[in-house]
Protein backbone atom coordinates (compact mmCIF):
# COMPACT_ATOMS: atom_id res chain seq x y z
CA UNK A 1 0.00 0.00 0.00
CA UNK A 2 1.41 2.94 -0.86
CA UNK A 3 1.27 5.82 1.58
CA UNK A 4 0.47 9.36 0.40
CA UNK A 5 1.20 12.07 2.45
CA UNK A 6 -1.14 15.43 1.45
CA UNK A 7 -0.16 19.27 1.58
CA UNK A 8 -2.61 22.20 2.08
CA UNK A 9 -3.65 23.27 -1.31
CA UNK A 10 -2.41 26.09 -0.72
CA UNK A 11 0.98 25.81 0.14
CA UNK A 12 3.48 27.72 -0.94
CA UNK A 13 6.23 25.61 -3.18
CA UNK A 14 8.96 27.63 -3.70
CA UNK A 15 12.88 27.27 -5.15
CA UNK A 16 15.65 29.71 -3.72
CA UNK A 17 18.50 31.41 -4.38
CA UNK A 18 20.50 34.46 -3.88
CA UNK A 19 22.19 37.22 -5.64
CA UNK A 20 26.06 36.53 -5.61
CA UNK A 21 25.52 33.06 -6.18
CA UNK A 22 23.96 32.87 -9.20
CA UNK A 23 23.71 36.33 -10.68
CA UNK A 24 27.55 37.05 -12.06
CA UNK A 25 27.93 40.97 -13.56
CA UNK A 26 29.39 41.57 -11.00
CA UNK A 27 30.86 45.38 -12.96
CA UNK A 28 27.67 45.78 -14.91
CA UNK A 29 25.03 48.84 -14.70
CA UNK A 30 26.50 50.35 -12.02
CA UNK A 31 27.23 47.60 -9.54
CA UNK A 32 30.77 48.15 -7.33
CA UNK A 33 32.16 45.09 -5.44
CA UNK A 34 30.83 44.07 -2.37
CA UNK A 35 32.97 41.92 0.43
CA UNK A 36 32.74 38.77 -0.90
CA UNK A 37 33.97 40.23 -4.21
CA UNK A 38 37.32 40.92 -2.60
CA UNK A 39 37.02 37.99 -0.14
CA UNK A 40 36.98 35.29 -3.46
CA UNK A 41 39.44 37.18 -4.74
CA UNK A 42 41.44 36.89 -1.84
CA UNK A 43 44.19 34.06 -2.14
CA UNK A 44 43.36 30.85 -0.37
CA UNK A 45 39.70 31.91 0.41
CA UNK A 46 37.92 29.83 -1.80
CA UNK A 47 38.22 26.16 -3.15
CA UNK A 48 40.69 27.01 -6.66
CA UNK A 49 39.85 30.68 -6.04
CA UNK A 50 36.58 30.23 -7.14
CA UNK A 51 34.26 33.44 -7.40
CA UNK A 52 30.99 35.07 -8.24
CA UNK A 53 32.11 37.37 -11.33
CA UNK A 54 30.28 34.78 -13.64
CA UNK A 55 28.58 32.15 -11.79
CA UNK A 56 25.70 31.36 -13.31
CA UNK A 57 25.33 34.73 -15.43
CA UNK A 58 21.47 35.06 -14.24
CA UNK A 59 21.87 38.59 -14.49
CA UNK A 60 21.44 38.24 -18.28
CA UNK A 61 19.74 34.78 -18.27
CA UNK A 62 16.78 35.56 -15.71
CA UNK A 63 14.37 35.39 -18.41
CA UNK A 64 15.80 31.64 -19.24
CA UNK A 65 15.51 30.86 -15.22
CA UNK A 66 12.19 31.94 -14.76
CA UNK A 67 10.61 30.17 -17.43
CA UNK A 68 12.57 26.99 -16.10
CA UNK A 69 10.77 27.33 -12.72
CA UNK A 70 7.16 28.10 -14.83
CA UNK A 71 7.99 24.40 -16.31
CA UNK A 72 9.00 23.40 -12.98
CA UNK A 73 6.00 24.90 -11.56
CA UNK A 74 7.00 26.54 -8.42
CA UNK A 75 4.76 28.45 -6.82
CA UNK A 76 7.18 31.45 -5.46
CA UNK A 77 10.84 32.54 -6.31
CA UNK A 78 12.85 33.58 -2.88
CA UNK A 79 15.83 35.56 -4.25
CA UNK A 80 18.08 38.33 -3.05
CA UNK A 81 18.67 41.86 -4.00
CA UNK A 82 22.63 42.82 -4.64
CA UNK A 83 22.96 45.94 -2.28
CA UNK A 84 25.92 46.92 -4.43
CA UNK A 85 23.25 47.61 -7.17
CA UNK A 86 21.39 49.28 -5.18
CA UNK A 87 23.82 51.56 -3.34
CA UNK A 88 27.27 51.29 -5.05
CA UNK A 89 28.78 54.06 -2.77
CA UNK A 90 27.36 55.17 0.41
CA UNK A 91 24.34 57.30 -0.01
CA UNK A 92 24.29 56.99 -4.19
CA UNK A 93 21.05 55.24 -5.25
CA UNK A 94 21.65 53.32 -8.44
CA UNK A 95 18.19 53.34 -10.44
CA UNK A 96 19.69 51.25 -13.10
CA UNK A 97 20.41 48.66 -10.15
CA UNK A 98 17.20 48.58 -8.88
CA UNK A 99 15.91 48.36 -12.65
CA UNK A 100 17.17 44.65 -13.01
CA UNK A 101 14.86 43.56 -9.89
CA UNK A 102 12.00 45.28 -11.67
CA UNK A 103 12.69 43.12 -14.77
CA UNK A 104 12.77 39.97 -12.81
CA UNK A 105 10.00 40.60 -10.99
CA UNK A 106 7.87 41.63 -13.95
CA UNK A 107 8.92 38.22 -15.43
CA UNK A 108 8.05 36.49 -12.02
CA UNK A 109 4.34 37.90 -12.29
CA UNK A 110 3.95 37.32 -15.86
CA UNK A 111 3.91 33.85 -14.67
CA UNK A 112 2.35 33.96 -12.00
CA UNK A 113 5.29 33.45 -9.73
CA UNK A 114 5.29 35.26 -6.13
CA UNK A 115 8.50 37.28 -5.58
CA UNK A 116 9.89 36.53 -2.39
CA UNK A 117 13.05 39.29 -1.50
CA UNK A 118 15.71 38.10 0.57
CA UNK A 119 17.07 41.78 1.54
CA UNK A 120 20.42 40.64 2.87
CA UNK A 121 22.10 37.50 1.88
CA UNK A 122 25.74 38.14 2.44
CA UNK A 123 26.99 40.57 -0.36
CA UNK A 124 27.80 43.63 1.94
CA UNK A 125 28.89 46.94 -0.38
CA UNK A 126 32.43 46.92 0.42
CA UNK A 127 32.32 50.80 0.81
CA UNK A 128 30.31 49.83 3.94
CA UNK A 129 33.01 47.35 4.96
CA UNK A 130 35.37 50.08 4.48
CA UNK A 131 34.06 52.24 7.14
CA UNK A 132 35.17 50.96 10.47
CA UNK A 133 34.62 46.84 9.23
CA UNK A 134 30.67 46.76 8.37
CA UNK A 135 28.98 45.29 10.87
CA UNK A 136 31.26 46.45 13.66
CA UNK A 137 30.41 49.79 12.61
CA UNK A 138 26.89 50.67 14.38
CA UNK A 139 26.67 52.85 11.46
CA UNK A 140 26.07 49.71 9.28
CA UNK A 141 22.02 49.88 11.06
CA UNK A 142 21.66 53.33 9.28
CA UNK A 143 22.91 52.10 5.84
CA UNK A 144 20.89 49.09 5.99
CA UNK A 145 17.74 50.97 6.76
CA UNK A 146 18.34 53.38 3.96
CA UNK A 147 18.78 50.69 1.77
CA UNK A 148 16.00 48.53 2.84
CA UNK A 149 13.48 51.41 2.67
CA UNK A 150 14.56 52.23 -0.83
CA UNK A 151 13.58 48.31 -2.07
CA UNK A 152 10.09 48.89 0.00
CA UNK A 153 9.73 52.26 -1.62
CA UNK A 154 10.59 51.03 -5.02
CA UNK A 155 9.73 47.24 -5.25
CA UNK A 156 7.11 47.01 -2.06
CA UNK A 157 3.65 47.16 -4.34
CA UNK A 158 5.27 44.19 -6.11
CA UNK A 159 6.81 41.74 -3.47
CA UNK A 160 4.52 40.24 -0.98
CA UNK A 161 7.06 38.39 1.41
CA UNK A 162 9.72 40.29 2.67
CA UNK A 163 13.09 38.74 4.43
CA UNK A 164 15.18 41.52 6.12
CA UNK A 165 18.24 38.94 6.51
CA UNK A 166 19.18 35.89 5.62
CA UNK A 167 21.19 33.37 8.22
CA UNK A 168 22.52 36.06 10.39
CA UNK A 169 24.49 33.61 12.43
CA UNK A 170 26.69 33.14 8.96
CA UNK A 171 27.14 36.89 8.34
CA UNK A 172 28.34 37.58 11.72
CA UNK A 173 29.52 34.36 13.69
CA UNK A 174 31.00 32.40 10.50
CA UNK A 175 32.57 35.48 9.04
CA UNK A 176 33.80 37.66 11.99
CA UNK A 177 34.05 35.10 14.64
CA UNK A 178 35.30 31.77 12.57
CA UNK A 179 36.68 33.88 9.24
CA UNK A 180 35.27 30.87 6.84
CA UNK A 181 32.51 33.13 5.40
CA UNK A 182 33.54 37.67 3.89
CA UNK A 183 35.31 39.58 5.43
CA UNK A 184 37.56 36.12 7.04
CA UNK A 185 38.12 38.23 10.53
CA UNK A 186 38.58 35.69 13.31
CA UNK A 187 37.56 37.49 16.22
CA UNK A 188 34.94 36.07 18.84
CA UNK A 189 33.94 39.66 20.25
CA UNK A 190 33.67 41.21 16.46
CA UNK A 191 31.57 38.44 15.63
CA UNK A 192 28.83 39.44 18.59
CA UNK A 193 29.01 42.85 17.83
CA UNK A 194 28.15 42.01 14.11
CA UNK A 195 25.54 39.71 14.97
CA UNK A 196 24.41 42.66 17.06
CA UNK A 197 24.05 45.32 14.65
CA UNK A 198 22.65 43.05 12.16
CA UNK A 199 19.57 42.11 14.29
CA UNK A 200 19.13 46.16 15.21
CA UNK A 201 19.46 46.70 11.03
CA UNK A 202 16.47 43.96 11.12
CA UNK A 203 14.44 45.02 13.79
CA UNK A 204 14.79 49.22 12.44
CA UNK A 205 13.72 47.70 8.88
CA UNK A 206 10.65 46.25 10.13
CA UNK A 207 10.13 49.67 11.86
CA UNK A 208 10.29 51.37 8.97
CA UNK A 209 8.08 48.34 6.86
CA UNK A 210 5.21 49.33 8.85
CA UNK A 211 5.71 52.58 8.97
CA UNK A 212 5.06 52.45 5.14
CA UNK A 213 2.20 50.64 5.41
CA UNK A 214 2.61 48.43 2.47
CA UNK A 215 -0.58 46.61 1.41
CA UNK A 216 -0.74 42.92 0.90
CA UNK A 217 3.15 42.78 2.19
CA UNK A 218 5.02 41.09 4.79
CA UNK A 219 7.90 41.04 6.64
CA UNK A 220 10.07 38.30 8.43
CA UNK A 221 13.55 36.85 9.33
CA UNK A 222 15.73 33.77 7.86
CA UNK A 223 17.40 31.52 10.91
CA UNK A 224 19.67 28.60 9.76
CA UNK A 225 19.28 26.43 12.67
CA UNK A 226 20.79 23.23 13.44
CA UNK A 227 19.24 21.39 16.94
CA UNK A 228 21.80 19.63 19.13
CA UNK A 229 21.54 16.24 20.67
CA UNK A 230 23.53 14.55 22.74
CA UNK A 231 26.51 12.14 22.40
CA UNK A 232 25.49 10.29 25.55
CA UNK A 233 22.94 10.30 28.27
CA UNK A 234 25.70 11.87 30.23
CA UNK A 235 24.60 14.94 32.08
CA UNK A 236 28.05 16.82 31.15
CA UNK A 237 26.93 15.48 27.02
CA UNK A 238 23.46 17.58 28.31
CA UNK A 239 25.41 20.47 29.16
CA UNK A 240 27.22 20.13 25.99
CA UNK A 241 23.69 20.74 24.30
CA UNK A 242 22.59 23.38 25.89
CA UNK A 243 25.75 25.53 25.16
CA UNK A 244 25.58 24.41 21.29
CA UNK A 245 21.93 24.81 21.22
CA UNK A 246 23.07 28.70 22.98
CA UNK A 247 25.65 29.03 20.10
CA UNK A 248 23.89 28.00 16.92
CA UNK A 249 19.72 28.58 17.64
CA UNK A 250 19.14 30.49 20.79
CA UNK A 251 21.55 33.38 20.41
CA UNK A 252 18.91 34.59 17.70
CA UNK A 253 15.51 33.09 18.43
CA UNK A 254 15.84 34.33 21.90
CA UNK A 255 16.36 38.38 20.79
CA UNK A 256 13.76 38.31 18.28
CA UNK A 257 10.90 36.45 20.00
CA UNK A 258 11.75 36.93 23.57
CA UNK A 259 13.84 40.08 23.97
CA UNK A 260 16.77 39.16 25.61
CA UNK A 261 19.88 37.21 24.84
CA UNK A 262 19.75 33.80 26.56
CA UNK A 263 21.37 34.58 29.93
CA UNK A 264 23.49 31.11 29.86
CA UNK A 265 25.32 32.77 26.75
CA UNK A 266 25.94 35.92 27.64
CA UNK A 267 27.73 34.30 31.19
CA UNK A 268 29.40 32.40 28.55
CA UNK A 269 30.56 35.25 26.00
CA UNK A 270 31.16 37.60 28.80
CA UNK A 271 34.52 35.61 30.11
CA UNK A 272 35.82 35.72 26.33
CA UNK A 273 34.09 39.34 25.20
CA UNK A 274 34.26 41.37 27.99
CA UNK A 275 31.47 43.67 28.55
CA UNK A 276 28.60 43.93 26.30
CA UNK A 277 29.11 47.59 25.82
CA UNK A 278 27.69 47.57 22.59
CA UNK A 279 24.18 46.92 23.37
CA UNK A 280 22.50 50.12 23.86
CA UNK A 281 19.35 50.88 25.94
CA UNK A 282 16.51 50.11 24.17
CA UNK A 283 18.07 47.71 21.51
CA UNK A 284 16.37 44.96 22.40
CA UNK A 285 13.18 46.12 22.52
CA UNK A 286 14.07 46.88 18.46
CA UNK A 287 15.29 43.95 17.29
CA UNK A 288 11.88 41.91 19.04
CA UNK A 289 9.89 44.34 17.20
CA UNK A 290 6.94 41.95 15.98
CA UNK A 291 7.28 40.29 12.96
CA UNK A 292 5.00 38.15 10.19
CA UNK A 293 6.62 35.24 9.37
CA UNK A 294 9.93 32.94 10.52
CA UNK A 295 11.72 31.42 7.51
CA UNK A 296 13.70 28.29 9.05
CA UNK A 297 17.16 27.39 7.40
CA UNK A 298 16.80 23.61 7.81
CA UNK A 299 20.01 21.00 6.95
CA UNK A 300 21.06 19.01 9.07
CA UNK A 301 21.50 18.13 12.98
CA UNK A 302 24.25 18.44 15.23
CA UNK A 303 25.30 15.52 17.75
CA UNK A 304 27.84 16.77 20.52
CA UNK A 305 30.29 15.49 23.49
CA UNK A 306 31.26 17.63 26.01
CA UNK A 307 34.69 19.01 26.07
CA UNK A 308 35.86 21.19 28.96
CA UNK A 309 38.48 22.85 26.50
CA UNK A 310 35.85 24.03 24.11
CA UNK A 311 35.00 27.23 24.61
CA UNK A 312 31.56 26.49 23.93
CA UNK A 313 32.39 23.27 26.17
CA UNK A 314 31.32 21.15 22.75
CA UNK A 315 32.33 19.32 20.20
CA UNK A 316 31.01 17.78 17.48
CA UNK A 317 30.71 14.02 17.14
CA UNK A 318 29.76 12.60 13.39
CA UNK A 319 26.32 11.21 13.45
CA UNK A 320 25.15 7.80 12.36
CA UNK A 321 23.13 8.54 9.48
CA UNK A 322 24.06 8.76 5.60
CA UNK A 323 25.76 11.79 4.91
CA UNK A 324 25.97 14.56 2.40
CA UNK A 325 28.67 15.94 -0.36
CA UNK A 326 29.04 18.65 2.72
CA UNK A 327 29.75 15.98 5.47
CA UNK A 328 26.21 16.67 6.85
CA UNK A 329 24.40 13.79 8.49
CA UNK A 330 21.20 13.52 6.86
CA UNK A 331 18.58 13.84 9.72
CA UNK A 332 14.73 14.73 8.76
CA UNK A 333 13.31 14.01 11.84
CA UNK A 334 15.43 16.58 13.26
CA UNK A 335 13.79 19.07 11.30
CA UNK A 336 10.19 17.81 12.83
CA UNK A 337 11.85 17.93 16.25
CA UNK A 338 12.82 21.40 15.41
CA UNK A 339 9.81 22.59 14.16
CA UNK A 340 7.33 21.17 17.38
CA UNK A 341 10.09 22.89 19.69
CA UNK A 342 9.96 26.32 17.84
CA UNK A 343 6.33 26.18 17.96
CA UNK A 344 6.65 24.98 21.36
CA UNK A 345 8.80 27.77 23.02
CA UNK A 346 9.26 30.98 20.48
CA UNK A 347 6.22 31.30 17.82
CA UNK A 348 3.09 30.39 16.46
CA UNK A 349 3.20 32.43 13.84
CA UNK A 350 3.15 31.16 10.32
CA UNK A 351 6.84 29.56 9.05
CA UNK A 352 8.46 29.19 5.53
CA UNK A 353 11.31 26.53 5.28
CA UNK A 354 12.65 28.92 3.15
CA UNK A 355 16.20 26.35 1.97
CA UNK A 356 16.38 22.84 2.56
CA UNK A 357 18.21 21.08 0.01
CA UNK A 358 21.71 18.84 -0.30
CA UNK A 359 24.38 18.78 -2.31
CA UNK A 360 25.69 15.37 -3.89
CA UNK A 361 28.14 14.34 -6.74
CA UNK A 362 25.52 15.38 -9.74
CA UNK A 363 26.87 13.77 -13.39
CA UNK A 364 25.27 13.93 -16.52
CA UNK A 365 24.92 10.80 -17.89
CA UNK A 366 25.06 9.77 -21.45
CA UNK A 367 21.26 10.40 -21.90
CA UNK A 368 22.30 13.73 -21.40
CA UNK A 369 20.11 13.58 -17.94
CA UNK A 370 21.00 14.16 -14.35
CA UNK A 371 19.54 11.41 -12.05
CA UNK A 372 19.59 13.01 -8.34
CA UNK A 373 17.83 10.10 -7.00
CA UNK A 374 19.62 10.75 -3.64
CA UNK A 375 18.30 14.55 -3.86
CA UNK A 376 14.73 13.07 -4.10
CA UNK A 377 15.00 10.62 -1.40
CA UNK A 378 16.38 13.80 0.63
CA UNK A 379 13.96 16.18 -0.37
CA UNK A 380 11.23 13.51 0.57
CA UNK A 381 12.01 12.70 3.57
CA UNK A 382 12.14 16.28 4.35
CA UNK A 383 9.10 17.51 2.91
CA UNK A 384 7.65 14.21 5.10
CA UNK A 385 8.95 15.45 8.06
CA UNK A 386 7.04 18.86 7.32
CA UNK A 387 3.92 17.23 6.80
CA UNK A 388 3.91 15.22 9.98
CA UNK A 389 4.05 18.87 11.51
CA UNK A 390 1.31 20.46 9.54
CA UNK A 391 -1.04 17.35 10.22
CA UNK A 392 -0.11 18.08 14.10
CA UNK A 393 -1.49 21.29 13.37
CA UNK A 394 1.99 22.98 12.86
CA UNK A 395 1.94 26.85 11.29
CA UNK A 396 4.13 25.67 8.38
CA UNK A 397 3.19 27.69 4.94
CA UNK A 398 6.08 26.75 2.59
CA UNK A 399 8.93 25.01 0.90
CA UNK A 400 11.61 26.51 -0.59
CA UNK A 401 14.23 24.34 -1.96
CA UNK A 402 18.22 25.10 -2.20
CA UNK A 403 18.47 25.84 -4.62
CA UNK A 404 16.68 26.42 -8.00
CA UNK A 405 20.14 26.12 -9.90
CA UNK A 406 23.86 24.51 -9.20
CA UNK A 407 25.62 27.79 -8.38
CA UNK A 408 28.57 29.59 -6.19
CA UNK A 409 28.65 27.42 -3.14
CA UNK A 410 30.86 30.50 -1.01
CA UNK A 411 34.30 28.99 0.07
CA UNK A 412 33.25 25.97 -1.62
CA UNK A 413 32.66 27.73 -4.84
CA UNK A 414 31.36 25.52 -7.85
CA UNK A 415 32.80 22.31 -6.94
CA UNK A 416 29.28 21.87 -4.68
CA UNK A 417 26.11 21.60 -6.50
CA UNK A 418 22.90 22.13 -4.86
CA UNK A 419 20.43 23.09 -7.32
CA UNK A 420 17.14 20.75 -8.71
CA UNK A 421 18.94 22.39 -11.97
CA UNK A 422 22.55 21.41 -13.32
CA UNK A 423 24.08 24.14 -14.55
CA UNK A 424 27.34 23.42 -17.07
CA UNK A 425 29.50 26.87 -16.02
CA UNK A 426 31.46 26.08 -19.42
CA UNK A 427 28.25 26.83 -21.59
CA UNK A 428 25.85 27.83 -19.06
CA UNK A 429 23.29 25.67 -20.22
CA UNK A 430 20.86 24.43 -17.49
CA UNK A 431 19.25 20.61 -17.53
CA UNK A 432 16.53 19.70 -15.67
CA UNK A 433 17.71 17.35 -13.01
CA UNK A 434 15.37 13.94 -12.33
CA UNK A 435 14.73 16.15 -8.80
CA UNK A 436 13.31 19.09 -10.91
CA UNK A 437 10.73 16.84 -12.13
CA UNK A 438 9.88 14.99 -9.89
CA UNK A 439 9.35 18.46 -7.80
CA UNK A 440 6.96 19.69 -10.73
CA UNK A 441 4.80 16.56 -9.82
CA UNK A 442 4.99 17.20 -5.67
CA UNK A 443 3.32 20.69 -7.00
CA UNK A 444 0.88 19.52 -9.87
CA UNK A 445 -0.59 16.96 -7.19
CA UNK A 446 0.09 18.59 -4.01
CA UNK A 447 0.62 14.73 -2.64
CA UNK A 448 3.93 12.51 -1.71
CA UNK A 449 3.91 9.39 -2.43
N1 LIG B 1 25.95 25.36 2.54
N2 LIG B 1 25.11 25.54 1.95
C1 LIG B 1 23.98 25.72 1.15
C2 LIG B 1 23.23 27.03 1.46
C3 LIG B 1 23.99 28.26 0.95
O1 LIG B 1 24.30 28.11 -0.42
C4 LIG B 1 23.05 29.44 1.17
O2 LIG B 1 23.57 30.63 0.57
C5 LIG B 1 22.88 29.71 2.66
O3 LIG B 1 21.75 30.55 2.83
C6 LIG B 1 22.73 28.42 3.48
O4 LIG B 1 23.87 27.72 3.73
C7 LIG B 1 23.00 27.16 2.95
Amino acid sequence: MIELVKFPKDFTWGVATSSYQIEGAVNEDGRTPSIWDTFSKTEGKTYQGHTGDVACDHYHRYKEDVQIMKEIGVKAYRFSIAWPRIFPEEGKYNPKGMDFYKRLVDELLKREIIPVATIYHWDLPQWAYEKNGGWLNRESVKWYVEYASKLFEELGDVIPLWITHNEPWCSSILSYGIGEHAPGHKDWREALIAAHHILLSHGEAVKVFRDMNLKGAQIGITLNLTPAYPASEKEEDKLAVQYADGFANRWFLDPIFKGNYPEDMMELYSKIIGEFDFIREGDLETISVPIDFLGVNYYTRSIVKYNEDSMLKAENVPGPGKKTEMGWEISPESLYDLLKRLDREYTKLPMYITENGVAFKDEVTEDGRVHDYERIEYIKEHLKAIARFIEEGGNLKGYFVWSLLDNFEWAHGYSKRFGIVYVDYETQKRILKDSAFWYKGVIEKGVIE
